[in-house]
């Protein structure tokens, strides 16, 4: 691949449970669609989507894991190199936030210490669901959260981590997200370079911490 049709090249992980929307997410952002009755992810599948932030040209490599258990070691494999992960669970599922600690062990053991992570609470298009009216009944509107946002800032905040709501399915924050990681990936990289250090080449040690990482909006 030659470097002259990119400024930056960057692998993003999805992660998180089976069924939360990764592969939404991804093609929602890459192809702009909501694919209808996605299938579970086999091992892991890879898109790739270039952006330009403010003149520069970003080649994103997003690679799609397999929530399912089954291939837990398959997927372990993709940390490594990557230079963000999002850890997507679904707000409408209390399983899938109570299995991020688990998660977060598996970042800490196989990612790298420089790894920028972002939580991701999906499909916030269920927020209120609809049920039929009877006739002559008021519409009920039906709270379907489970994870309250509030609840979920603060872990994400007691793990140094960003923290975004999504609905790959109305596409809402999705460009936000992939973007954002850009941005923050550009300024990571652009402190190494000031640092003329090369964190890219790092190796994975024992009791790493993930990195806090601010956000392009707020900076
Ligand atoms: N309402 C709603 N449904 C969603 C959203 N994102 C995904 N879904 C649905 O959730 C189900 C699972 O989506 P996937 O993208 O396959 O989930 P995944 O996390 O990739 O699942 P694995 O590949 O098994 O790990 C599908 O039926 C999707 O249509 C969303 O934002 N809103």
């Amino acid at each position: 691949m030659s470097m002259e049709d990119y400024d930056y090249l960057f692998k993003i992980v999805l992660i998180g449970n089976a069924g939360v929307g990764k592969t939404c997410l991804v093609r929602r952002f890459t192809q702009g669609l909501f694919p209808p009755g996605q299938g579970a992810t086999i091992g892991v599948d890879f898109m790739i989507k270039t952006v330009e932030i403010k003149g520069e040209k970003v080649k994103l490599q997003i690679w799609d894991t397999a929530g399912q258990e089954r291939f837990r070691s398959i997927t372990q494999s993709y940390y490594r190199s990557a230079n963000a992960l999002i850890l997507t669970y679904d707000i409408t599922c209390e399983d899938s936030f109570r299995c991020l600690p688990e998660w977060l062990r598996e970042i800490e053991q196989y990612a790298n210490t420089t790894v920028v992570t972002i939580l991701v609470g999906n499909k916030i298009d269920l927020l209120f669901l609809l049920s039929p009216p009877l006739p002559g009944n008021k519409i009920d509107l039906v709270e379907k959260r489970e994870v309250m946002r509030q609840r979920a800032e603060e872990f994400a905040n007691s793990q140094s981590m960003l923290y975004l709501e999504t609905s790959a399915k109305e596409s809402d924050n999705v460009e936000k997200l992939f973007l954002d990681l850009a941005c923050e990936l550009i300024r990571d990289a652009k402190q190494n370079t000031l640092d003329n250090n090369d964190t890219a080449n790092a190796m994975p040690g024992e009791g790493k911490t993930i990195s806090y990482l601010g956000c392009c909006s707020t900076n």
